[in-house]
């Protein structure tokens, strides 16, 4: 099912010529996009650009009617979502997948087992018993990382919504992720809340060599954070390269920046 692709020896991520079409809506239309190692790139457009099922082509969730979808240098068009994970990409969705019977700390340990909260059940609560001391340290170090060591022993669910998304991102670097996909991460968070995450996301990012994807309607933490900028519009891949270039770009200004201003 998966076989060697041409590398693309700097990029995480590569579709290329992706075409996802729902009926008659053409979700995406021959899309390519290269997402590098080790740093952060922004997905933009308006409501029903196709940026959240770019999301879903990328981590295996989403059937593609044209193009491929290479991981690092593997050719995984076609393969299922657990395939995906197997090649060390991970995400998070627009509503955290959290589950209120384990706490944090667990759902940590949970991903440090390469397992996601996703359709956790009896089996997935079983697999955080008999953690070893290695495991429980890392898990401790992780979430001290994260500031969550406070909330360590709370079920998610009690928590507020910007601590709920940084669990989940926590899970998503437990499981050592060398591509991190963010959809809407700061939707429901405060400004002290986004800033505070959008720093973690630039450092995990840097430290860790992630290459972050990030799905983001807040253009201030977007432009802050990404390096590289895709822009999407009605399914059609308008403009990328690198943010200070395509927030230059006539189109993207025409299309989405409106009101961003010149050395914005
Ligand atoms: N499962 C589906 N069935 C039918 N149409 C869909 C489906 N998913 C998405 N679409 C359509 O595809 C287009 C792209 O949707 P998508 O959700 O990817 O956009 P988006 O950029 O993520 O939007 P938003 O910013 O509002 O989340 C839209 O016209 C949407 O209505």
């Amino acid at each position: 099912m998966t076989e060697r692709a041409e590398p693309g020896e700097d990029m995480a991520l590569s579709l290329r010529d992706i075409t996802v079409r729902f009926g008659g809506v053409c979700a995406l239309d021959h899309v390519s996009i290269d997402v590098p190692k080790g740093s952060v790139s922004g997905l933009i457009g308006p409501n029903g650009a196709g940026k959240s099922t770019l999301l879903a082509v990328a981590s295996g969730l989403q059937p593609v009617d044209t193009g491929r979808i290479l991981v690092d240098t593997e050719d995984l068009t076609g393969a299922r979502p657990q395939r995906f994970a197997r090649a060390r990409m991970s995400r998070t969705f627009q509503a955290p997948q959290l589950v209120p019977e384990i706490d944090v700390r667990q759902h940590i340990l949970l991903g440090l087992r390469s397992f996601r909260s996703q359709g956790w059940n009896a089996k997935a609560g079983a697999l955080v018993r008999g953690i070893t001391r290695s495991e429980l340290d890392r898990a401790e170090r992780l979430l001290a990382e994260l500031g969550l060591s406070e909330v360590a022993r709370r079920s998610p669910m009690e928590l507020p919504l910007g601590l709920r998304r940084l669990v989940e991102v926590a899970q998503c670097i437990a499981t050592d992720p060398r591509i991190l996909l963010l959809d809407e991460p700061s939707a429901g968070l405060n400004r002290v809340e986004t800033q505070a995450f959008a720093a973690i996301v630039s450092r995990l990012s840097a430290e860790r060599g992630i290459a972050v994807l990030l799905v983001e309607h807040d253009m201030d933490l977007v432009l802050e954070i990404s390096e590289q900028l895709f822009v999407l519009d009605f399914g059609e891949l308008i403009a990328s390269g690198a943010t200070e270039d395509v927030t230059k770009d006539q189109r993207v200004r025409d299309a989405y920046l409106g009101t961003v201003k010149e050395g914005a």
